[in-house]
């Protein structure tokens, strides 16, 4: 059967892989995996077919058969079970790369993305400035720690993981901050993983999407 994922017709993030069907791009080529994309405007999300598929409204989604799933994080987790390269084969090693998956998305993530909801929406509120203090503060938080445990690895935790994946995925959010500049083991980190054959051959495929919405 044929891996389907969706997402955007016309990516807000204009190519910049910042969209989480790139996460899943990204899988799908660490795994070797073809998949097609249904691509889909903001008003077809909102539709009973798609929220059929995302009850949110939203991308990416996954079908592959009988079998429909939502959640980036949870259709990464699922390639990852089924398929070499994203999860290691020992347990307590794979437990770990697990928790770094929840890592990236429940403690790295939130305020990561409240960030960029606060650059684009809060802007002109007379206490932006200092919400922005705050929330880079929180960031920092996360920041330290990560730094902390990563130094001088390659990835964090052994081999290549699910979790690097995730972690990527939401660090490259802060390009173009100083934040990920104030830790330069991070900021190496982050350009290992776009280093990554299977990321760029992603990348690659969700910018095509954007140059011809662009076209
Ligand atoms: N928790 C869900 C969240 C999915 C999600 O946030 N989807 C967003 C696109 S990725 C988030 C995103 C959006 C835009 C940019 N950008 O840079 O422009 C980056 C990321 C979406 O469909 N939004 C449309 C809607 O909610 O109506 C998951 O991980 O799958």
């Amino acid at each position: 059967m044929t891996i389907t994922i969706t997402a955007f017709e016309r990516s807000p993030d204009r190519g910049n892989g910042l969209a989480r069907d790139m996460r899943v791009r990204w899988a799908l080529e660490e795994a070797g995996l073809p998949y097609e994309v249904r691509l889909v405007s903001f008003k077809t999300m909102k539709e009973p077919a798609h929220l059929a598929l995302q009850p949110f409204g939203q991308i990416p989604t996954y079908e592959d058969g009988d079998l429909a799933l939502f959640e980036s994080g949870a259709i990464v987790f699922h390639i990852a079970e089924r398929h070499g390269g994203l999860l290691p084969d020992d347990a307590a090693a794979r437990a770990r790369a697990v928790a770094w998956m929840f890592a990236a998305l429940n403690t790295v993530e939130p305020p990561v993305f409240d960030r960029a909801l606060a650059r684009i929406l809060e802007r002109d509120e007379p206490w932006y400035e200092q919400r922005l203090r705050g929330l880079e503060d929180s960031i920092r938080k996360r920041l330290d720690g990560l730094s902390h445990r990563l130094g001088d690895a390659e990835w964090l935790d052994g081999e290549f993981s699910a979790g690097d994946l995730l972690m990527v995925t939401v660090l490259r959010r802060l390009q173009g901050s100083d934040l990920l500049a104030e830790y330069p083991n991070i900021s190496a980190y982050v350009a290992r993983g776009e280093a990554r054959p299977a990321y760029r051959r992603a990348f690659a495929a969700q910018l095509a999407v954007f140059n011809a919405s662009n076209g």
